[in-house]
């Protein structure tokens, strides 16, 4: 896929490590990742890929600051430098979820009563776009989406898996952060909304957006990804080196 490419990836991961302590089963040590290495370039969407527990979601975390890592290095192009999001204080990560990395989970973790339109519209309003702006661009996002009007007013809580994946999807997209990490964003959606996200995350490719995503959905896979990182590897590695 031709995208727009520069030099410096937006997230360059180097040599990571994770293994699990599970304190509830006397403290047993379970490894999952031994040092993985990926970039994502600016512009270009690289999929995890590998079996169920392989640790695709664990990556994702890792990278979004969630998740600690036990060695190695989270590179991102952040602020007008690289920040090691591996070494980082909690409040640049959190200053870096704002400005440059933006996440899309399969689920909406809303805010109680805050309305649809005010969730969607939040992080525009946190990178200091001014609330009609960022109303009206919300408004934009949510009719794209097929969000239908009378819910734009009232808290995701009581929507469908649907409307709430929407809504998230909404919220998600609406900013421009360098860097989107995207986990299942189409699970639950019908195929015209599944084309709709395909044509959004095209755009964003297109305006040099990178993308770390977990696609189950073949059809989503073929029309987006670059490339693909095999976790499974590092997961085998990780499992090996136990019995060994
Ligand atoms: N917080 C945690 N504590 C202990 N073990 C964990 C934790 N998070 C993940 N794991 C374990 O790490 C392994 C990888 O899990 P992960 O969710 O990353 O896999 P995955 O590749 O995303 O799987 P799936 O495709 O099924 O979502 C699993 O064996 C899981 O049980």
């Amino acid at each position: 896929m031709a995208h727009q490419m520069a030099a410096e990836p937006v997230l360059s991961v180097r040599d990571i490590s994770k293994t699990f302590t599970l304190h509830l089963q006397g403290a047993q040590v379970m490894p999952v990742l031994h040092r993985l290495s990926f970039d994502v370039p600016r512009g270009s969407c690289v999929v995890l890929g590998g079996e169920s527990g392989a640790g695709k979601s664990t990556v994702m975390k890792m990278v979004y600051g969630s998740y600690g890592t036990d060695s190695g290095k989270i590179l991102l192009s952040h602020a007008d430098g690289v920040l090691d999001l591996a070494a980082a204080q909690p409040r640049q990560v959190l200053a870096a979820r704002r400005g440059t990395m933006g996440y899309v989970s399969q689920f909406l973790r809303a805010v109680p009563r805050v309305p649809a339109l005010e969730v969607v519209a939040e992080p525009l309003r946190e990178r200091g776009v001014s609330a009609s702006q960022a109303q009206q661009q919300a408004v934009d996002m949510l009719a794209r989406l097929s969000i239908p009007q009378r819910l734009w007013s009232l808290p995701p809580a009581t929507f469908s898996g649907g409307e709430q994946q929407r809504v998230n999807i909404a919220r998600g997209f609406i900013a421009p952060y360098p860097l989107l990490l995207l986990d299942e964003p189409t699970a639950s959606l019908d195929a015209r909304n599944r084309e709709v996200v395909i044509e959004l995350m095209r755009e964003r490719l297109a305006q040099g957006v990178g993308m770390l995503a977990i696609f189950h959905d073949a059809q989503v896979r073929h029309a987006v990804a670059d490339a693909v990182v095999d976790v499974q590897a590092a997961a085998s590695v990780a499992a090996g080196s136990v019995s060994a």
